[in-house]
Order: structure tokens, then C-alpha cells, then sequence
């Protein structure tokens, strides 16, 4: 069959070979007289350019193909009948496209009910058993075309090449998919889309890729305005079909551009009812909620409600029996959209760590008023009735004390406890302090603490200069970033996918994020679960509430306790367990290198552990023998500052001199290393543990904590510094955008870091909504090129007016050599033809980030700690490599103590080096064999409308 290569955003592309001079012409007329597409003639006299306008489209007279669901009641050849004897160009249509690629339009049923009424069509068709039919068009070649659903801003110009190529047989021309052999098509859904609660960055996000996702796989979309309340009141004001332009540039765009409320009606039987019916009156079978634990209990309560609802709805004549059986399973899934982060089974929620950045942008900026004051700062952050923003701020701001509602010290001595900590921190020379209050927090005793509670303590009791600020809904605003932007968009094509594998047996998801993987949760057990915490409070079982909150939560509060407590007080560990360990930071520099030696040294300190740092990487080592203890002090204020404090290069041990290496890991009798960095790093422990049969000071426990923007280290799916990075591309990508959009009809050409991983590109493709992007992994193929030439240009073509018609192209620095960023603006601009230009936007060494992200700090702190935990746990294993004979024996046991230290999927795991090393490495390249990510290149490609080339 011909080739039909849809676009979705706003274009199709029809690429076919016509096997006869008489077939192409007899094409092109179809395309020119029967669809009055504008034709124009090219040099070559083979190819010609077709364009039309949506309203110019009338395919009336065109062979048409009908499909139906399988319950309607009418066969294809009834309809078709009916179809026949209609001006169908007067009817509106929808046009969609199948995941296989074969595109079909959807007839508006009013407007065809109506149609059959004033025809006085004698065949009686009720809307239940039309809605949704699908109609083909084909061309004389058997092509299906393909044209894609946007309302108001149809446009079509597919290019048409007259070939010698192999005749088409002729069952392949006429090769119209049936019904039966499109399992695609079936009963698609029309999928809305809600936000509710408190709005949240990325939240838009969510939106978009939901609209898209929707479309992209053949079900209308539709968005509910202003939450629940649209949902109460229904009607086309609050009920409204989305298109695939409509939700374009909403990536960079904060808040939830459909509303969101606090709907009070929704919590009352009326209001659900009334919800109900809109739904059916909206045609809508399938609903998707973002929002947070009350949105979602509430998405959970209309759910188990559905059936009873809607029976009422029946009995009372308010909808018919059909409607009642067509509507009667709700079919409902959530995505988890709230800057509190307070639903369990989920590790994050959508918007989170947006807020979170902004409240840690905001306590750096206050640390330096606070420092020069030498003032404390009571800092309140929201939250409601969870911690987790005020715990992670803490965290990656290394804040003096927090007050979370999950562990509240009893109301008679958080003033000492507190106080404690505090005065502790001043003496050693702290110039400042900072507490975080969330605003749930309470005392043992369930009564709420204070900003002005803590104020009151710090200047009674320790005299210190105190100020109070609330960062109030500065929190909730702004662009999300680039982690919400992901989050929200593989939630968002996850919970579409969940709609549509939905059955009646199967429990409404939840759309969850464990680790790094995206996974389907039941909604009815995280809504259960997320009520236990906040009984459990109220039953001042404080420990279980801290339980039900995830793992990540947990270790965090562990990790800070022991952090902000570190060198005073009585270690952990008793004197014969303390050891000596080392840190060292090896490659380019990346965000939270810094944030992770500070939690090292500081854990290290609150176990009884003598902390090393290697300033100047290996080199450093081999040549100035730099190794210093660490101080408190000195390290004070490291989590929130970029590149390296300790130094770093790209120097392995080989190269500056293994030899030396070893004797000064003997000289200070390290018990342990820590190498924090990216390949190189990856190499040089590969080095290390491989010279342990020579070197006995290497026969200790060490462990990689992977830092690079690439993230290309062997063994994890993310590295300290690629969020950072990825956050300071998107922001350069917004930017660029903005200005590539102000200019009209412009497109720029992105040049990438990422050595030879396009793990970067493809996540701020997936982040920008970028038209492409090109890898090293893909390389640069001419036929892809050729293609993203032809999609720009077709959608600068249908750019009209007012549209933004700003376009961003990503390309990694290795994706090709020889078609630089230059070249590929050149050619581009050669292609153009006048319709738009290309230039070249170089970010460089900005990537590296400056000041890390939230996520780079709080992970550097948990990998940190976790690896200082490994240090202890492998010391005998290591040091007990030796036989009867004082000879070396590498057993499994002992090389898995050299290990990275990675998160996969959704675990964090100690992997041993020799097997990554041996196994799992590409050596010559720098990077690990297998790619975790190239399902999200085919999420951003579906989402930006690229057309991909196989
Ligand atoms: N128990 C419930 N039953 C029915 N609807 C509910 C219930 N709880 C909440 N809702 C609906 O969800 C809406 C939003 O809930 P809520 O104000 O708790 O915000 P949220 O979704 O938790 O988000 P956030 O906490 O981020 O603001 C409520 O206004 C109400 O319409
Ligand atoms: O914006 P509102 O309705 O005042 O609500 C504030 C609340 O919403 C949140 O921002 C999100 O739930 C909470 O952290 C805060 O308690
Ligand atoms: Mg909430």
C-alpha cells in the first residue's frame, strides 16, 4: 500500500509512487479537481506540490470507506448508503490518525443528525448508534489519506512523485483497510482531561501531552475548564474539544491553563450527579485527573459512585437506556499533579520539584542577607499536612532545623532540641541559621508550630537577630522544571495509554513515578494509603506516618537528622568501627558534585569516620600528594554551590601514576574511597580494582557515584549534574524559543553536550517540545534531514497571523561531524525556500549548569550516604581478599566491592564494576550499551509531530 505519512501538527504528508504516467495524472487530478488542492508543477515534471485549505476540502465526491464501532447497530454498506446521499463537506469532520498510520475522520453526529433530518433521509439512525463512525478517503492509488485533526487550522500539503518504482500490485492499491483489520480503531475514546486543586507546575504539561497523546492515537480530547466546578456545571463553556494546536507552547508555561478549583459542590451527592450527566452529555467516556490526594480521593469517590449514579440518572429519566449502556463503566485515571507531594505510591507528584527549586532559589538568595546580618531566618513553606518540601529543602540547602508535620518533637522540647542544634552550629562559626517550618507542622501534642512559635524561641533563648519570611504562592509559580516537564508528560501519554487498555475488571489507575520508572498504581489503594498518614497522625503514631510516606522520604530524614547533628554528640559508631574514607571527584564538573562530598564528610562525622577529600582528582594526588581531612566548617554551605570545590579532572589513576596512587592511599591508611564523576570516573575505578592484585591499598571497598551531564556512565539511568544540565537547557530552549517565536518564521539549530550519549538532546527535546532532535546514537541520516526540512516547512507554511511560529531543533556535538550546526542551518536555510531561516544557538559550558538543581543536591546526599553505608558494610569483605599464602583472590564476593553506585529503573543498586566494565560498556565510545531512554525520543518525536524515517 502507499505510503501515508501524517503529520500532527497541522500537516499530512503523502508520500506515494504512482507505478503509471496515467495513474499519477489521474492522482494529481483527484488531489486538484475532487479535493481542490492547489497544484504546482516542478522542474523535473515528475513532482508536483499540492496545498489546500481545510475549507476548500471536499471530499464528497471521493471514495469513501466507512467503519463502525462494533455495537453500533447499522452495517457499514446501511451507512455507506446514507453517507452517499450527503453533502458531506457541509458536515463537520475531525480528522485522526491511528497509531498504524491509516487516518480517519470522525462525523460530528449532531451535525449529521441534523444533515439526515433536512434531507428527510428516510433512514432513521439514532446518535448512539452513529457516533463515532469513521470515514476513509481514497486516493486512486488505494491510498488512505492522511490528514490530521485541527480544528481551525487544517492544513494540508502533501508532496506527490511520479515514479518508475515497482508497479504497486493491484489487491495492494485497493489495499482500504475494513473495519475488522483495523484493531486500532475500535471503540476509541473521548478522552477528557481535568486539573484540579492547587495548580502546579507542569501541570499544562500534563495537559498537553494528554491532548496529543489522545489525538495522536485516534480518540477526541476534550478539557474540562476549572475543575470540578466545569465538571458541576458542564456545558460547552466548561466542557470544550481540544486540538492539537491548541496546547501548543504549554510546555514553558506555568499554572494549568484549563483552571483548576476547590469545588465544594463536587463533595456532595448533587454535585456529582450533576458531574455525571455532563460527562454524558458531553459524550465523554473516559476521564483523566490531574491533581492532588482531594482531587484524586474525590476522581476515586465519583468512581465507586459511577454505577449508582448514573442508575439514578436512568430511572429518572435524565438519560436513556442506551446512554446508560453506553456509559455505564466510568473509566477514569489519575496523574498526580501537586506541589505538596503528598500522595502515596508515588514518589513524586507533578510539581513538586518545581516548587521545590523555587524555595531553594529562595533560601540561597536569603542565605546571603542572612550570612552578612549574621541573622536567623524562619523560613515557612507549604505543603498542607506533608513535609516532604520542607524535608527536601532542608536537605539541599543544608538548613540548620526543620519542623515537619511527619515528626513533631513534643511541644516541651523542640525549644531545647532546637536551640541545641542551633547554638551547636554558631559556636563552630556558623554565621547564620536557618529554619524551615512547613506550614502542617505541629507538636506531639497536635498543636500546630509556628513561624512566630520559633521566632520567639530563637531570640529569647539565643538572642539571635531573627526574621520571619513565608514564600506564600511565590511557590506554586513559574515554569515547572525540567523534571515536572518530563514527569508530566510520560504521565500524561502513560495515563492515555491506561484509558485505553482500561476494562470494567480493571481497577482505575493511578499514573505513579517509583525511582526513575513510570508505573500504573491502583487509585482506590494510594487514596486508601494516603488517608492512613494522615489518621495515623491524628493518632500521634508518628512512626507510621513517616512508614507510609515512600522510601525516598524516609532515607531523607534519616540522612538530615544524621547530617545537620554531624561532629558533636557521641558518634554512631562505636571507636573500632570508625574508619578512614576518601572522596574524589574525577571529569568534567557536573551540579552536586559538591552537595555529594559535603554529605559524605558530614554522614561520615555523624558516624565517627575520619572524611578525606582528594583535592585535583588523580593528578592532583600523584602531584601535590593532596589529600586534607575535613572540617565543618569548610564545607558549610557546599550543597548549594556548582562545579567542584574539591577540584576535578579528567585524569585516570594510569595516567597520573598508579604506582603513587597506591602508596598514598597506604600512607593515609584510606579504609575506603568514594569517586565522584562520569566516565573517567567509571574508568578509573575499572583501573583501581583491576590493580588490586598489585597494590594492596586497593583492596578496599569503593564505590562510584555517577556525575556527569552526559549521563552515559555504565550501570544508571541518571547521574548527578544531568538534571542540572537538562534544567539550564530547557531554560536556554525556552529562551530561544521565545525568541525564535517573536521573529516569526524561524527556526534554531541547538548544538548539545553529551559525548556520544544523546540522553541530553532527547530529554530536552522531550522538555521543549523541540521538532527534533539528533543523536549519536542515530547519527545524522540525510533522508531524517530531508524530512524535518519538510515538516518545518510545511508547518511554517500553514503558520498564520498571530501563530508563534518559533521552531527548535536539537543536535548533539557528536550526532554528526561533519554536518555541524552550521552546515545543518545552511542547508536548512537553502531548503527553505524563503519560508523561514535557521540559525545556530551554541550553549556551550552553561549546560554544565551553574547552581545545581534541587534534585542534583537531595540525590548527591542520599547517593552519598548510601555509599558511605557501602564503605562500611564491604570493609572486611575487601580487606579479606587474601589467602592462607598472602596471595590476592579476586572472588565475586571481593570484586563486588568496587561497584557504581546507579539507579535503574526503579531501583537504586550497587552494581560491581567488573561486570559493568566487562559486560555491559562500550569502551571505544564512552558509553553504556544499552539505551534506557529511546522510548522517550519516540514520546517527544509523537508529541512535536516529527516524522520519523525508519
Ligand atoms: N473527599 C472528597 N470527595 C469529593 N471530592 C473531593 C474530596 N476531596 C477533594 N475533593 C475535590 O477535589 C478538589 C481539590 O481537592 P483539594 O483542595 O484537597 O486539592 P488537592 O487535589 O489535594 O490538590 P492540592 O493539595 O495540591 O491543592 C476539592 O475542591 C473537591 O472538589
Ligand atoms: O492556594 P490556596 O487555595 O490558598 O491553598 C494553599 C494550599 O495549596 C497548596 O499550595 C497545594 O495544596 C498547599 O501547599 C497550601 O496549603
Ligand atoms: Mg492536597
Amino acid at each position: 500500500m502507499p505510503s501515508v505519512t501524517p503529520l500532527f501538527n497541522g500537516t499530512s504528508f503523502v508520500n506515494f509512487f504512482a507505478p503509471t504516467k496515467e495513474l499519477y495524472e489521474k492522482t494529481i487530478k483527484f488531489y486538484t479537481d475532487i479535493l481542490s488542492f492547489e497544484a504546482e508543477q516542478e522542474d523535473d515534471g515528475k513532482s508536483v506540490w499540492l496545498t489546500t485549505d481545510y475549507d476548500a476540502y471536499a471530499p464528497d465526491t471521493a471514495t469513501i470507506k466507512l467503519s463502525l464501532n462494533p455495537d453500533k447497530a447499522a452495517t457499514v454498506s446501511e451507512i455507506d448508503n446514507v453517507i452517499k446521499n450527503l453533502n458531506l463537506h457541509k458536515i463537520k469532520r475531525d480528522w485522526r490518525t491511528l497509531q498504524s498510520g491509516v487516518v480517519f475522520t470522525t462525523l460530528h453526529i449532531q451535525g449529521l443528525i441534523n444533515k439526515l433530518e433536512k434531507n428527510k433521509c428516510d433512514y432513521q439512525v439514532r446518535p448512539e448508534e452513529l457516533d463515532p463512525f469513521e470515514v476513509y478517503v481514497v486516493d486512486p492509488l488505494g491510498s488512505v489519506l492522511g490528514f490530521s485533526s485541527l480544528k481551525n487550522s487544517f492544513g494540508i500539503s502533501p508532496r506527490t512523485r511520479y515514479s518508475n518504482k515497482e508497479a504497486v500490485k493491484p489487491e495492494e492499491q485497493l489495499m482500504v483497510p475494513e473495519f475488522d483489520e483495523l484493531p486500532e480503531s475500535g471503540p476509541k475514546r473521548n478522552i477528557a482531561v481535568m486539573t484540579s486543586g492547587g495548580d502546579a507546575p507542569g501541570m499544562n504539561a500534563n495537559v498537553r501531552a494528554i491532548i496529543r497523546a489522545a489525538i495522536y492515537k485516534g480518540c477526541k480530547a476534550f478539557a474540562v475548564y476549572e475543575g470540578y466546578s466545569g465538571l458541576v456545571k458542564g456545558g460547552p463553556k466548561y466542557i470544550r474539544e481540544m486540538s492539537w494546536h491548541d496546547v501548543r507552547g504549554w510546555l514553558a508555561e506555568g499554572g494549568t491553563n484549563i483552571g483548576t478549583a476547590r469545588c465544594m459542590e463536587f463533595k456532595e451527592r448533587w454535585g456529582r450527579l450533576a458531574a455525571c450527566k455532563n460527562m454524558i452529555d458531553a459524550g465523554i467516556d473516559a476521564l483523566i485527573v490531574c491533581g492532588g490526594d482531594g482531587s484524586l480521593t474525590g476522581a476515586d469517590l465519583f468512581r465507586s459512585e459511577w454505577p449508582s449514579l448514573i442508575s439514578e440518572l436512568k430511572e429518572t429519566k435524565k438519560i436513556t437506556t442506551e446512554q446508560y449502556d453506553k456509559y455505564k463503566h466510568l473509566n477514569i485515571c489519575g496523574t498526580v499533579g501537586s506541589i505538596d507531594n503528598d500522595m502515596s505510591s508515588t514518589d513524586a507528584t507533578i510539581g513538586a520539584y518545581s516548587s521545590l527549586a523555587r524555595i531553594c532559589q529562595a533560601i540561597d538568595y536569603i542565605d546571603a542577607t542572612a550570612n552578612s546580618h549574621q541573622r536567623a531566618f524562619v523560613i515557612e513553606v507549604m505543603g498542607r499536612h506533608c513535609g516532604w518540601l520542607a524535608l527536601m529543602a532542608g536537605m539541599a540547602t543544608s538548613a540548620d532545623y526543620i519542623f515537619i508535620p511527619e515528626l513533631p518533637s513534643s511541644k516541651k522540647d523542640w525549644q531545647d532540641h532546637m536551640c541545641n542544634i542551633v547554638s551547636k552550629h554558631r559556636e563552630r562559626g556558623k554565621r547564620k541559621t536557618i529554619v524551615i517550618v512547613a506550614e502542617g507542622a505541629i507538636g506531639a501534642d497536635l498543636t500546630p508550630i509556628t513561624c512566630k512559635d520559633v521566632l520567639n524561641v530563637l531570640v529569647d533563648r539565643l538572642h539571635l537577630d531573627t526574621r520571619i519570611t513565608t514564600l506564600g504562592h511565590v511557590q506554586r509559580g513559574g515554569t515547572a522544571v525540567a523534571y515536572d516537564r518530563m514527569l508530566a508528560t510520560l504521565q500524561g501519554v502513560a495515563a492515555v495509554d491506561a484509558i485505553l487498555e482500561g476494562s470494567p475488571d480493571i481497577p482505575s489507575p493511578m499514573i505513579s513515578i517509583v525511582e526513575n520508572k513510570i508505573v500504573r498504581k491502583p487509585l482506590v489503594e494510594a487514596v486508601k494509603l494516603t488517608k492512613q498518614v494522615a489518621e495515623a497522625i491524628s493518632k500521634k503514631d508518628f512512626q507510621k506516618a513517616i512508614s507510609l510516606r515512600d522510601t525516598e522520604f524516609n532515607e531523607h530524614l534519616k540522612n538530615f537528622m544524621a547530617m545537620n547533628t554531624a561532629d558533636f554528640g557521641e558518634p554512631t559508631l562505636p571507636p573500632e568501627k570508625r574508619k578512614r574514607f576518601a572522596i574524589i571527584n574525577v571529569g568534567a564538573p557536573a551540579g552536586g558534585m559538591n552537595a555529594a562530598v559535603y554529605s559524605f564528610a558530614t554522614f561520615c562525622m555523624s558516624r565517627g569516620h575520619t572524611a578525606y577529600a582528594i583535592d585535583n582528582g588523580f593528578a592532583g594526588l600523584a602531584k601535590h600528594e593532596s589529600v586534607r581531612s575535613m572540617n565543618w566548617l569548610d564545607i558549610e554551605g557546599w550543597t548549594s554551590i556548582g562545579g567542584s570545590e574539591i577540584g576535578t579532572n579528567r585524569t585516570t589513576p594510569e595516567e597520573s601514576d598508579i604506582g603513587l596512587i597506591a602508596y598514598y592511599f597506604d600512607k593515609y591508611k584510606f579504609d575506603g574511597l568514594i569517586i565522584v564523576g562520569g566516565f573517567e570516573a567509571f574508568s578509573s575505578l575499572n583501573q583501581l580494582e583491576k590493580a588490586r592484585s598489585s597494590y594492596p591499598a586497593f583492596r578496599i571497598p569503593m564505590v562510584l557515584i555517577p556525575a556527569t551531564i552526559s549521563n552515559n556512565v555504565p550501570g544508571t539511568e541518571y547521574s548527578l549534574g544531568s538534571d542540572t544540565c537538562l534544567n539550564s537547557l530547557v531554560d536556554y530552549c525556552d529562551s530561544i524559543k521565545q525568541s525564535a517565536a517573536a521573529t516569526r518564521k524561524r527556526c534554531f539549530i541547538i548544538e548539545c553536550h553529551g559525548g556520544n550519549s544523546g540522553y541530553i538532546a532527547s530529554y530536552t527535546q522531550l522538555c521543549s517540545g523541540a521538532t527534533a532532535s539528533y543523536v549519536p546514537e542515530e547519527g545524522l541520516p540525510l533522508h531524517q534531514l530531508e524530512q524535518d526540512v519538510e515538516t518545518l516547512k510545511v508547518s511554517f507554511h500553514n503558520d498564520k497571523g498571530k501563530s508563534k511560529s518559533g521552531r527548535l531543533i536539537l543536535k548533539s556535538a557528536n550526532a554528526s561531524k561533519v554536518l555541524t550546526s552550521q552546515i545543518l542551518a545552511d542547508i536548512i536555510n537553502s531548503e527553505s525556500e524563503g519560508l523561514f531561516d535557521a540559525k545556530t544557538a551554541i550553549p556551550g559550558h552553561v549546560q554544565q549548569g551553574g547552581i545545581p538543581s534541587a534534585i542534583d543536591r537531595t540525590r548527591a546526599a542520599r547517593f552519598a550516604i548510601k555509599a558511605v553505608g557501602f564503605l562500611e558494610d564491604n570493609y572486611d569483605l575487601a580487606a579479606d581478599s587474601v589467602n592462607e599464602f598472602g596471595e590476592f583472590v579476586n572472588s565475586q564476593e571481593v570484586s563486588e566491592t568496587a561497584c557504581v553506585l546507579g539507579i535503574e529503573r526503579s531501583h537504586m543498586k550497587f552494581k560491581s564494576i567488573r561486570q559493568l566494565y566487562d559486560y555491559e560498556t562500550e569502551e571505544g565510545k564512552r558509553v553504556r550499551k544499552s539505551i534506557f531512554w529511546s522510548d522517550i525520543r519516540d514520546i517527544a518525536d509523537m508529541l512535536a509531530g516529527r516524522v520519523k524515517i525508519p
